[in-house]
């Protein structure tokens, strides 16, 4: 029996993650030794400060980056120990990926913009699946319109089904609404919501807005690259409060775009 079956599932985690960019007099250590897991079957988003290493805990986690030291797991696999071909399949197999610029593909429809995923790694499509996120996402009449013919909320809607079309391990968001007006964003949030709870999926997300990270089950917390805290059951309220005593004197962009 392996140390690792002893803890709590996570569907992803770091541990004594340490990420360095440059060197000498230009080094930042954008990760200072963080250790987090993100459970399986739930919604994590993660907060923090500008600069304080969120979206590079999200990159190396997601194997988009590597760590400089610790490492980081889909499941019990550690990615260090996958060169970059290995990577290139976990990254298709396992993982689901929503971006805040929607990165769908111009000259395909809806439909082949959702299945993208499962076409590259050859695996036929499951309909029943198929069928369920399509009506989850609300596109069943837009399947064969370009992603150019839609809003940029039905095309982010578009890219949380192809996210979740092969039932990866793990979705993770950056900034999934940043391009977004309030109730296009507030739709993505709440279908990444329903999806966690109604199929037992798992989602992580990095935001600068306290409401969509009230969406989530928890929110972890990170400043100049290390974990201050965690918060279960998070509302909008809370999270601005904890973000308002993790950015000192000046006003963060999330607490901007909070109150405005
Ligand atoms: N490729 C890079 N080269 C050098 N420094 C980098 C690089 N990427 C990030 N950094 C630095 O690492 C630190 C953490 O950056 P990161 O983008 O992870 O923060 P963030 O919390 O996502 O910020 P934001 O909310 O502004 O997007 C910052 O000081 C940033 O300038």
């Amino acid at each position: 029996m392996t140390t690792t079956t002893a803890l709590p599932a996570a569907a992803a985690r770091v541990v004594d993650a340490v990420k360095v960019y440059g060197a000498g007099d230009t080094e930042v250590r954008a990760l200072d030794g963080v250790s987090v897991a993100f459970p399986a079957g739930r919604f994590t988003a993660i907060m923090g400060p500008s600069g304080s290493g969120k979206s590079t805990l999200m990159h190396c986690a997601a194997g988009l980056d590597t760590l400089t030291s610790g490492s980081a797991l889909i499941g019990d696999t550690d990615l260090s120990a996958l060169d970059d071909r290995g990577l290139t399949l976990l990254r298709r197999e396992r993982i689901g990926f929503v971006f805040q610029a929607f990165n769908l593909l111009p000259t395909l429809t809806v439909a082949e913009n959702i299945t993208l995923p499962l076409d590259l790694a050859g695996i036929a499509p499951e309909q029943a699946r198929l069928d369920a996120l399509i009506d989850a996402v609300g596109l069943r009449d837009r399947l064969h319109h370009r992603p150019s013919e839609l809003s940029g909320g039905q095309q982010q809607r578009v890219a949380v089904a192809r996210a979740f079309a092969g039932a990866p391990d793990v979705v993770f968001a950056d900034e999934p609404t940043g391009n977004l007006d309030s109730r296009s964003g507030e739709e993505v949030l709440r279908l990444l919501g329903d999806t966690v709870r109604g199929t037992g999926r798992t989602v992580v997300m990095v935001t600068h807005d306290p409401v969509a990270a009230a969406h989530a089950d928890e929110v972890v917390f990170l400043a100049d690259g290390r974990l201050v805290d965690r918060m279960q059951a998070p509302t909008a309220e809370r999270v601005l409060d904890r973000m308002k005593s993790l950015d000192g004197p000046h006003d963060s962009l999330a607490g901007r775009r909070a109150l405005t």
